[in-house]
């Protein structure tokens, strides 16, 4: 039987509506997941209309107020929407009636502009869940990487850093890459956090002090985890298929090796929660919103993904 799978229409003023509804035209992906919509019908509606789609026939769970939208403008009204239709999805996995989330974008600021205090679906859904720390990894054919740390100013991110916070965020990745993706002994590759992995304490001292324990912990543990390893040549070395798992020590450390790589068609996956939740990679490209231009591929590959580990997982 096919997996269902919630789909989120993300911050309506955003691409969301457009890319959710050529999802639904996406024939190859509806032999794959049973999709139910979870938004308005008249976003999704207008979302197909900007696409020069048919309206799509798919089941859609309404959620929330018929509010004004316009395309391209965030709203604490597209924030208060985007997080309702992520709770609602959520409800749905959690009550067994879906096997797994896709979520498209949103927008951190107008979803805090309507209320919520938190920093994206991942600590929304983290929350929600009562999960401590999940684990945001973003996944290509060609690279994974996973965060110790995701949404923090650069500044903080050393004192950030922590023994505990790096074996939990690989230990997370490896039982993960063994449930969803059949890998039976994971690789992982662990970054450095300064130039040259401080190069012997020369720049920087987190790689001897925090990061050189964490993978001498995590090996006694049994995981099969290198480095620290210098940032500037790990991800070239997991392309030519020496690890399965980058794991970074900061947000751009990973999203931007993983992004030129698989910007069209990389998925961000939540690991560590109760729950399967992928989401597309990119954000809600107002500029495009109404266009009908922004690409689906990362919404698609979401889908198949979720339904994917949904299956693995059973
Ligand atoms: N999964 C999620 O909910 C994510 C949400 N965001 C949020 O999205 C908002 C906007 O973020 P930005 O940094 O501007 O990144 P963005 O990804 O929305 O846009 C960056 C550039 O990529 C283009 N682009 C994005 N998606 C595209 C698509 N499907 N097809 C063609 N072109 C596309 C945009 O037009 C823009 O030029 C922020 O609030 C951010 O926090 C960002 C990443 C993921
Ligand atoms: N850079 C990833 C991102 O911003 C998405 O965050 P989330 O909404 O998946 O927590």
């Amino acid at each position: 039987m096919k997996p269902r799978i919630a789909v989120t229409l993300g911050d309506p003023a955003g691409v969301g509506p457009e890319i959710v509804a050529r999802l639904c035209a996406h024939a190859p992906t509806l032999e794959l997941a049973e999709l139910i919509v979870v938004g308005q019908r008249r976003l999704l509606e207008a979302g197909a209309r900007s696409c020069g789609l048919p309206a799509p026939a798919v089941e859609v769970v309404e959620v929330g107020q018929l509010l004004k939208i316009t395309p391209g403008l965030p709203s604490p009204a597209s924030g208060k929407l985007a997080g309702g239709f992520v709770e609602k999805a959520l409800e749905l996995v959690q009550a067994g009636e879906a096997a797994a989330m896709a979520t498209a974008p949103i927008s951190k600021e107008a979803l805090q502009a309507a209320g919520y205090s938190d920093t994206g679906h991942t600590t929304l859904l983290a929350r929600r869940t009562g999960t401590e720390r999940p684990v945001m990894m973003l996944a290509g054919e060609r690279l994974k990487v996973v965060l110790v740390t995701i949404h923090k100013a650069m500044r903080d991110v050393p004192g950030l850093l922590s023994v505990e916070g790096i074996v939990h965020t690989a230990q997370v990745t490896h039982d993960s890459l063994e449930r969803y993706w059949g890998i039976a002994a994971p690789r992982l590759a662990v970054c450095g956090l300064n130039p040259h992995a401080g190069e012997h304490g020369l720049f920087g001292d987190e790689e001897e002090r925090i990061i050189a324990p964490a993978v001498e912990e995590l090996r006694a543990a049994g995981v099969d985890a290198v480095g620290p390893l210098p940032p500037d040549t790990v991800f070239w070395r997991a392309t030519r298929g020496h690890f399965d798992t980058v794991v970074c020590m900061y947000h751009d450390q990973g999203l931007i090796p993983l992004k030129l790589l698989h910007f069209e068609d990389g998925v961000n996956v939540s690991l560590g929660l109760p729950i399967i939740r992928t989401s597309v990679d990119h954000g809600t490209a107002y500029d495009l919103a109404g266009t009908g231009q922004a690409n689906p591929a990362s919404m698609i590959a979401a889908v198949r993904m979720a339904a994917q580990m949904a299956m693995a997982g059973d």
